[in-house]
């Protein structure tokens, strides 16, 4: 669906005055290459500043590469824009595809007569929509008055009632509450797994990605660092899952042979382990009497971090 290769994209920028500034290129990306099959969906990470919204816009047809070759459903986006256009639908979180003078309803209007969607279809998506989204109680409301929840919800319904194939989320969920952002999510894996639409998602929050994503790229400083799974990546760069053990008393001696003292505070021991639980707990239970054990997952967000941190990975890992 998605095909990119050698990406190059540089901004030429100009600092302290426009006649006598100096020139300064900031490579946005840098030699970015990936693929991204029909129905999957992709997280695309990386911190402030670090090529996704550039590599975005590339795809969208709204920016022309520096050099490299794209394509999207076999067409070169900023070449063919009026056919690739009609196959995309994208949702900026930070603003609206609506009008904002006009009723949410008077806006989905419009956007059929732009991509001359068929009446019949139109009629069985909207509703279809309204129900999954709850757009009834403000289809009549201008886009101005919608609270954010309600306006995420509506921008999605226009980004997809004239049918795209390919889906791009910016943020889809930012600053909204858990149960909005649940909802937006719930709606976006229905409609990769009932349509098929192929989602490449732009996100700081990472619930967002585990929710939806199976695999993930992370870019930064214009270059791609991981393109993979989500497990495999929490495999190879995640902490070790944690075993905290309140033994009965506090042990005399809290090492156990065969597991890694993380921490040892009064009864409770925290131990570091890869792979299943149960030898690990069969260990500490067998060292002392044992009250109550718990497992801790590693965090996602913080191998994340240490990856945005640099000193896991070099460019191309
Ligand atoms: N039109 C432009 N002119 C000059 N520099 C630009 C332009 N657009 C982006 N940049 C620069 O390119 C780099 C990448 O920016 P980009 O917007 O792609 O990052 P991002 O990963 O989307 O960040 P964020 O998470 O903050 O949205 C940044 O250094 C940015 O300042």
């Amino acid at each position: 669906m998605i095909e990119v290769q050698h990406l190059h994209k540089s901004f030429q920028t100009r600092s302290g005055g426009l006649l006598r500034g100096t020139r300064r290129t900031v490579e946005a990306v840098r030699n970015v290459s990936f693929e991204i099959g029909r129905g999957e969906v992709v997280g695309y990470l990386g911190p402030n500043g670090a090529g996704k919204s550039t590599t975005i816009k590339v795809l969208t047809g709204l920016l022309v590469p520096t050099s490299g070759r794209v394509e999207v459903g076999g067409l070169v986006p900023w070449r063919e824009r009026r056919r690739h256009v009609a196959r995309l639908g994208a949702v900026f979180g930070q603003r609206t595809t609506l009008w904002w003078d006009l009723p949410v309803r008077d806006s989905l209007d419009l956007l059929r007569d732009v991509y001359r969607v068929p009446p019949a279809r139109f009629r069985e998506d909207l509703h279809a929509f309204t129900e999954l989204l709850d757009l009834g109680p403000f289809l009549d409301t201008p886009a101005r008055a919608l609270s954010l929840g309600q306006r995420m919800r509506a921008d999605l319904a226009a980004a997809l009632l004239h049918g795209p194939e390919l889906l791009f989320l910016d943020e889809p969920t930012v600053g909204l509450d858990v149960v909005a952002k649940e909802r937006i999510r719930e709606f976006v894996a229905r409609v990769n797994a009932e349509r098929g639409v192929t989602v490449l998602l732009t996100t700081h929050d990472l619930t967002d990605v585990e929710r939806l994503a199976r695999r993930v790229m992370i870019i930064d400083h214009g270059s791609l660092l991981y393109d993979g799974g989500l497990p495999e990546l929490q495999a190879r760069f995640g902490d070790a899952r944690e075993l905290v053990v309140d033994f009965e008393a506090p042990p005399a001696n809290p090492h156990v042979s065969g597991l890694e003292l993380r921490c040892a505070e009064g009864p409770r021991v925290t131990y570091a382990f890869t792979g299943a639980a149960a030898r690990p707990i069969a260990l500490a239970t067998a060292h002392a009497p044992v009250r109550d054990v718990t497992v801790r997952e590693p965090n996602i967000e913080a191998t994340i971090r240490r990856i945005y941190e640099g000193g896991l990975l070099g460019a191309g890992a």
